[in-house]
């Protein structure tokens, strides 16, 4: 195992990861893996956006409601759960799954994998140089043997709309440390957050009206965002698809917000919440001192090494490099940058190629995504128009949920949709997407099939068990058969 070395004022590691949220971790973890020596820079909590104001608090948010909305789906169940959700115990149970924004634990965690934490602000300094500024103003100067690896995460964008500093909007930190439901609260922005978002709030208790530009969640098949929208409408949401806010007012700022309206009206709300995308955190890291652009997303190769960066010593992993901001595909690139860093830090060869050890091939064939609404919309892959877009020939078969009898089982009237995209040329799946209940544990399997290249003649000996979800396969398989006899 390598060890840090010190001279006066400058500390080596071979390896300085930048933020400690999911994807700094990991990469920390695999290059500790690697033999080598690892210092984490982190300016705030170990653990990151995603711990504490993102993916886990809004799923221990959102869970209470979508446990509701299943009973409710089924006869005889719906009538144990006539009550209202206890908002105190689900904000209780929030604050346990984010340690009371405590990351202690983290902080051990990074200790227990034998890597050093410095915490207060990275910047680099030229390079293969970083300086950490503590709150205190100290600094300290690392210097990185192999490599700086960026894993800063990103940041909401606010509009600029007038009169919305003084409406002090909600982002994704109080959509989901708030512990107070506001009356009424207006979402802008049809994303995976605003969806979310909008299903929570209005689940425990606010009036929601969500605006959207265009349709819901686009990135999705379009059926997933009308399913999506249909599921808040019933929930009791006021879904407003191409109404957009052109201004804000809060003249007294504990009183309400008036929103003015390109449809000529008016909507007053007690909050409103901005959901209107994410800009990287690299306006402050220094990349001017290694000739890139502050502010910039960071353009990286399979292995996620920053591109234009003479000496193949910066990476950039997570939301900074903007391939796919979530989680799961950061820490998949951390993965495979930490083995990358540990095999050319040992000057051994790298297997690049698409799917092998050293590339990030998923990220641009087989992205997993779940939004955790009422229904659930999830998919992986390309969409059809994606797919065409692409140049393949391709068959689309769709088909709703309740032919399975699996489905209506779990959920009387099960309301889903699941669609195929299959390249008819090599025979295998390139896209799916499924949106009902539940189906969040049944994406893994087209993830599979998906990154596996599953010829779907095999794919009909992967039999689903009867009487489960699942069974929606069987179903989508046989159509596609069928329909090109
Ligand atoms: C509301 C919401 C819900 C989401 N839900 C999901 C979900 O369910 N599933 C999913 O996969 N994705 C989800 N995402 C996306 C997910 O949160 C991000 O993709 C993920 O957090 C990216 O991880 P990261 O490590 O790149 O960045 P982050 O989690 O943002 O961590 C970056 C860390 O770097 C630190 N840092 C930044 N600059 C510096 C600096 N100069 N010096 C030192 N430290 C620094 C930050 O303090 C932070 O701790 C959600 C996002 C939002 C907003
Ligand atoms: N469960 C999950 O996996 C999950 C949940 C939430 C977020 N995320 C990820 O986090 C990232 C950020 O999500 P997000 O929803 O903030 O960003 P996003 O970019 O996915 O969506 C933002 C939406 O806001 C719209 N918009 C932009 N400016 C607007 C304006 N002025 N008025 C109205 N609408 C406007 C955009 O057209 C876009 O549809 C995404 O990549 C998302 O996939 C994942």
């Amino acid at each position: 195992m390598s060890e840090p070395q010190q001279t006066p004022g400058i500390t080596t590691y071979d390896v300085i990861v930048l933020g400690a949220g999911p994807v700094g971790q990991n990469v920390a973890d695999r290059a500790r893996a690697a033999g080598l020596s690892v210092a984490v820079v982190e300016r705030e909590l170990v653990g990151g956006e995603c711990s504490y104001w993102a993916c886990v608090p809004s799923k221990a948010l959102l869970r209470p409601v979508i446990a509701v909305a299943d009973a409710r789906r089924v006869d005889g169940a719906r009538e144990a759960v006539s009550g209202r959700i206890d908002t105190d115990r689900v904000f209780a149970r929030r604050n346990r799954y984010v340690t009371d924004w405590d990351d202690s634990g983290q902080a051990l965690w990074v200790k227990s994998i034998g890597a050093d934490l410095f915490r207060g602000h990275g910047r680099i300094d030229g390079p293969r140089r970083v300086t950490v500024t503590r709150d205190d103003g100290a600094s300290q100067t690392l210097t990185a043997r192999h490599a700086v690896a960026v894993a800063t995460g990103s940041d909401p964008v606010l509009p600029d709309l007038p009169g919305i500093t003084e409406a002090r909007p909600w982002t994704n930190r109080h959509g989901t440390d708030s512990s107070t439901v506001p009356g009424r609260l207006a979402v802008v922005g049809g994303g995976g957050v605003g969806v979310e978002m909008a299903t929570l709030w209005q689940g425990i208790g606010s009036r929601v009206t969500l605006f959207a530009r265009r349709s819901l969640i686009p990135r999705m098949e379009p059926f997933a965002g009308e399913l999506v929208a249909q599921g808040l409408t019933e929930a009791g949401a006021d879904v407003r698809i191409g109404v957009r806010v052109t201004a804000l007012r809060r003249p007294d700022p504990n009183g309400p917000v008036t929103l003015t309206l390109d449809d000529g009206g008016e909507l007053e709300v007690d909050e409103v919440m901005f959901a209107t995308g994410r800009t990287p955190r690299t306006g402050d890291i220094g990349l001017d001192t290694v000739g890139l652009t502050p502010g910039s997303w960071l353009d990286v190769d399979t292995t996620c090494l920053v591109k234009d960066v003479e000496g193949g010593w910066l990476y950039g992993l997570g939301d900074v490099n903007h391939r796919a901001l979530l989680t799961h595909q950061g820490k998949y690139q951390a993965r495979t940058a930490g083995d990358a860093i540990g095999a050319r830090a040992a000057g051994r060869p790298l297997d690049e190629h698409a799917w092998g050890d050293h590339a990030t091939t998923a990220d641009q064939h087989a992205v997993p995504q779940v939004f955790f609404t009422d229904p659930e919309a999830a998919s992986v892959g390309l969409t059809a128009d994606q797919a065409e877009r692409a140049g393949h020939r391709t068959k689309i078969v769709d088909l709703d949920f309740n032919a399975a009898q699996g489905a209506n089982l779990h959920a009387d009237h099960y309301p889903g949709h699941a669609r195929l995209v299959v390249d008819i040329d090599r025979d295998i799946l390139l896209g799916a997407t499924f949106v009902g209940p539940g189906v969040s544990e049944l994406l893994h399997s087209a993830t599979v099939a998906v990154a596996g290249e599953v010829p779907l003649k095999r794919l009909r000996h992967a039999i689903a068990c009867f009487p489960t979800v699942s069974e929606i396969w069987l179903f989508l398989l046989a159509a596609y058969r069928r329909d090109g006899d």
